[in-house]
């Protein structure tokens, strides 16, 4: 929940949510009418949770997904129900879903266009070139951490993180990449990302890696199929992110080049689904995501939102285990994600107090980072 004044999930709908709103409104001169909508939006986030609009393609969905939530009070109700129903409600603001001029335009693109153009990025594709010649074991465990790392670049989380983000130490507080090593075989492999740019592009690398160095089989990719928590990637950021490493040349152009070969022969399969902008935990997943799920040798979730929809968004003590609150998940799993909310399980008594021992917060400031699987 979020009805605590003062605590993280409060902060992150009153004061989150409305300076993204500012953000968004700052990145894209909206007409008037859209002005309006987000002032309306601004304000009803300070209040009751209304329904989505009458007229809405997807009311029914939200209907399917509501659990007597809608005409409550924002701050209580479940945290993830409130943020994800936040994004919806945002695009609906927008005009992203009404017929007109507005329909379909990503308000996070010039954010997500900021950083896929950065120099940052250049330099990342550039180190690929040297680590195409590195051995096999140091490659696998550069791949991943860079895939790992790269979560740390959610830009809703960037937008309020302060400016030192960029200086903190890193500190992986699990770490069962052997395990994972050993679950992604010759099968089928999930991957269901996370950010755009600077996550996904280490995350296509790797998915690279798995297809065209270890024989994994068939790489299916989950991303979002509308833009949601302000940088989650979209197929349409999966195509930019081509393009990126098309253009970088070396090692990254090869990347791309292999990729796209291999969307074409269905060996990397994109998959939208609705339920990947549910407000529900896996848990409560879909007939049809499951069996993709049960289908594959080892289903990687990245990033932190994945995190809390895979164990259960709740106040878990650290020390429970990982594969109890992943039990009902139909096949191996695994996490890669860095800690930006205060969930977190699987840890180990001594790592839980040495981390307390800091005095330092740990759990929401993205300095930390955990690898998690289970058979
Ligand atoms: O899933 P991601 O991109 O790693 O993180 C999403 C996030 O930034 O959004 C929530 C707060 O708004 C937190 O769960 C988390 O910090």
């Amino acid at each position: 929940m979020s009805d605590v004044p003062g605590s993280f999930t409060w902060r992150v709908l009153h004061e989150r949510h409305p300076s993204l709103i500012a953000r968004v409104r700052e990145a894209t001169p909206y007409d008037a009418r859209r002005n309006r909508a987000l002032d309306a939006l601004l304000e009803e986030i300070e209040g009751i949770m209304a329904p989505p609009e009458d007229s809405a393609h997807d009311r029914d969905l939200w209907e399917s997904w509501d659990r007597g939530h809608i005409g409550r009070r924002w701050d209580e109700v479940p945290f993830l129900w409130a943020e994800s129903y936040f994004y919806r409600r945002l695009l609906s603001a927008v005009g992203y879903f009404e017929p007109g001029p507005w329909r379909g335009v990503d308000p996070f693109e010039p954010f997500k266009q900021a950083e896929l153009e950065g120099e940052a990025v250049d330099e990342e594709l550039r180190e690929l070139d040297a680590l195409a010649d590195a051995p096999a074991g140091e490659r696998d465990q550069a791949l991943i951490l860079r895939a790992l790392w790269g979560n740390r670049a959610d830009l809703v989380f960037r937008i309020s993180a302060g400016p030192d983000l960029a200086d903190r130490e890193a500190g992986l507080v699990a770490d069962d990449s052997a395990l994972l090593w050993s679950l992604a075989g010759t099968g089928r492999v999930c991957l269901v990302a996370d950010n755009a740019g600077s996550e996904l592009l280490p995350d296509l690398v790797l998915i690279d890696h798995l297809l065209h160095a270890r024989g994994t089989g068939q790489v299916i990719l989950h991303v979002k199929p509308l833009p949601y928590y302000v940088s989650d990637a979209t197929v349409t950021d999966v195509l930019a992110c081509l393009r990126r490493m098309a253009a970088a040349g070396g090692e990254a152009g090869r990347v791309a080049g292999r990729l796209r070969a291999a969307i074409g022969s269905d060996r990397l399969v994109l998959r939208a689904h609705a339920f990947s902008c549910a407000p529900l935990p896996y848990r409560e997943m879909p007939v049809g995501m499951r069996d993709d799920f049960a289908s594959a040798s080892l289903t990687i979730m990245k990033g932190d939102l994945n995190y809390r929809r895979l164990v259960g968004d709740r106040a878990w003590p650290h020390t429970t285990p990982f594969a109890e609150t992943t039990a009902y998940f139909p096949g191996p799993v695994a996490a890669l994600r860095t800690l930006k909310s205060e969930v977190a399980v699987g840890l180990t008594g001594g790592t839980v107090e040495a981390l307390e021992r800091t005095g330092r917060p740990w759990l929401t400031t993205g300095t930390h980072a955990l690898i998690q699987a289970r058979a």
